[in-house]
């Protein structure tokens, strides 16, 4: 039975991202997004007395999760980023699987206090660790509009992100931006009244990624991943926007963020990585459905190649 910590967040592709793991009973596995404990949990139940579970989450609200399993499970509270090190520290020389499960849970969008969500008003802060690094407001407030464009563009997908840039710079000479109010008050003029919940969406989305350095850690999480995996082991992705898929699929293909190809002497393929699902995963209509959360989401799954 599938059993998931109940309003915190409801998992997404559970069963097919758990059997991409193709789960070795005895093996080691790690979960790099602990969130709610979802997947986690459905890792335990496929694993024996000798398996073993290792679950980062960089965000103490997820320790509420932690199930009561010391002999066979392991939190580790930190940025999934520092994989590797995290690894050689508990002594585990090769992993068997790898999940994860990008970005923020439903717990984040829901808490009305962190500033995740348009829908509270709230300090602007939307950091997943709160012990660390700059806030959105600092981003909107200390950023040049240069960067704020980017930002908007490259992780938002909006097309008028200078626009959007111009106007937060303008409009915090006159009045810092401390909380969720006082930037949407700046940007609803510039958003169309038919499109204001997506681009709203799209203008937090860009904030939260950049405040979490979130590209970054994914690529050297996935370095990491390839350096730790065993031969034969699995890497299982969930994303939910654009800029990662490609950076994930581009590992997966070659190994790099580049997507580029090496090829030895003779020319056979030297990546780390071998796809297992050519063609993308996404939720059926009956998920999508139940939990709206889903729609964005795109699963894909490679195995660590044993090079010569
Ligand atoms: C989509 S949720 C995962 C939900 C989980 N699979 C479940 O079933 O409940 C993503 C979680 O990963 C955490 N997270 C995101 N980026 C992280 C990072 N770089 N390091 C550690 N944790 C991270 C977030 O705090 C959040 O709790």
């Amino acid at each position: 039975m599938i059993v998931t910590a109940p309003g915190y967040h409801v998992p997404v592709l559970l069963k097919e991202s758990v059997d991409g793991l193709q789960i070795n009973p005895e093996g080691i596995y790690v979960d790099v997004t602990f969130g709610g404990g979802g997947h986690s949990r459905e890792i335990l139940s496929r694993l024996g007395s000798k398996g073993h579970l290792y679950s980062f989450d960089q965000d103490a609200d997820a320790e509420q999760n932690i199930p009561a399993d010391e002999q066979r499970f392991t939190f580790v509270r930190s940025n999934f980023r520092y994989l590797r090190n995290w690894m050689r520290y508990y002594g585990v020389e090769g992993i068997d699987g790898l999940l994860a499960d990008l970005g923020v849970s439903s717990h984040h969008f829901d808490d009305e206090s962190r500033g995740f969500s348009f829908r509270f008003d709230a300090p602007l802060d939307m950091r997943m660790n709160e012990r660390d690094g700059l806030t959105a407001a600092d981003v909107c407030n200390r950023y040049s509009e240069e960067e704020l464009a980017r930002l908007f563009w490259l992780y938002g997908e909006l097309k008028n992100g200078r626009r959007l840039a111009n106007t937060i710079v303008r409009g915090r000479a006159d009045h810092p931006i401390a909380t969720v109010n006082d930037l949407i008050t700046l940007v609803r003029p510039l958003i169309g009244a038919n499109r204001e919940k997506k681009d709203m969406a799209k203008v937090f989305q860009a904030l939260r990624i950049e405040v979490n350095h979130e590209m970054e850690a994914l690529h050297d999480m996935l370095d990491a991943a390839i350096s730790c995996l065993k031969p034969s082991g699995r890497l299982v992705v969930l994303t939910y926007h654009s800029l990662e898929d490609r950076m994930v699929k581009n590992y997966m293909r070659s190994g790099n963020a580049e997507g580029k190809v090496e090829e030895d002497f003779f020319g056979n393929r030297l990546s780390p990585l071998r796809p297992v699902n050519n063609k993308v995963i996404i939720p059926d209509t009956d998920e999508q459905e139940r939990n709206p959360r889903s729609r964005s989401a795109k699963l894909r799954i490679a195995e660590k190649v044993e090079l010569e």
